[in-house]
């Protein structure tokens, strides 16, 4: 049943346990303090302080431009490929810098796996896409490569839809089964934290539907991070939301408290469709 916000967004969630959400109270997986980025002179995230909950779902929201992609790409450091990027700050997961010098980036980018707007299966049976990371890693032996295929399409709700044909083409999939098998690769290698930019902006509404439930199911094991256009589904999916306008965190608290009751003016322009 919906249930509307006085901003007519649908914050009826997939099952979100409100009794329980305090971000004080929260498990913290990634603490981002003070994090200022600069693409060459240009400023993109000013002084960006906040936890991400571990095992709950936090949505990314605002206008384009104002530096959600940016921020979700600092916490597996994927701006680190873009010449020019400096960054300022630090950012702990599980209470060690990522920044550090040493970090082991291949490592991190395991433990923090990332799903784009567009699918991007590799041009290779599902099967291997699978166990693509596993293979990286120098993985073997048949029955751990077929076990991770199995549980890992489970996770990702595939399975029931390819278990007949692993060994086909990644690429005859349609759009919203090739999403669900890029989450499928990226769980395969059992990260800690799931970063999803877009992950369904490019999907039918019955794909993307599929999802979001997706989504829901996954958060009970991983801490999920999402960068949404999405009002409505960034109300129904997350347990927190993050308002970010021109590169400064405006807004941050539980998602139902943020699009019924907002605390700053800028936030409620937003969610009622005043700009963006
Ligand atoms: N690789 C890059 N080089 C230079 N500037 C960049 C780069 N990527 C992003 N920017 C700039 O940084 C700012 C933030 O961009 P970002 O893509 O993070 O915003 P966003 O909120 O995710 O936008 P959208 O919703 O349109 O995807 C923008 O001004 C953008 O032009």
């Amino acid at each position: 049943m919906s249930e509307m916000s006085s901003h007519g967004i649908d914050i009826s969630a997939l099952g979100r346990d409100k009794r329980n959400l305090n971000l004080e109270s929260e498990s913290v997986a990634i603490q981002v303090n003070h994090l200022n980025l600069f693409y060459g002179h240009k400023q993109a995230l000013f002084d960006v302080c906040m936890p991400i909950s571990r095992q709950r779902v936090t949505a990314f929201i605002g206008p384009s431009g104002c530096g959600k992609s940016t921020l979700l790409r600092c916490f597996n450091r994927m701006n680190d490929l873009v010449d020019g990027c400096r960054i300022e700050g630090e950012i702990n997961l599980d209470g060690h810098n990522i920044y550090r010098k040493g970090e082991d980036v291949t490592d991190l980018r395991r433990r923090v796996g990332m799903v784009f707007q567009k699918p991007n299966p590799f041009p290779k049976s599902i099967y291997e896409n699978v166990i693509y990371g596993l293979r990286i890693q120098g993985i073997k032996q048949k029955r751990v490569l077929d076990e991770t295929v199995e549980w890992a399409l489970k996770g990702a709700a595939l399975w029931d839809e390819v278990k007949d044909r692993l060994h086909e083409s990644a690429l005859g999939l349609s759009g919203g089964q090739q999403q669900r098998l890029v989450i499928a690769r990226t769980i395969a290698v059992q990260p800690e934290v799931l970063l999803l930019d877009e992950p369904s902006s490019a999907l039918d509404p019955i794909s993307s539907l599929k999802v979001e439930e997706l989504i829901y199911e996954l958060k009970s094991k991983y801490t999920i991070v999402i960068v949404t256009h999405n009002m409505q589904q960034a109300a129904r999916v997350s347990d927190y939301t993050a308002f970010m306008y021109m590169g400064k965190l405006i807004e941050y608290g539980d998602t139902d408290t943020l699009f019924t009751n907002p605390a700053k003016k800028q936030t409620e322009d937003y969610i009622t469709g005043r700009y963006g």
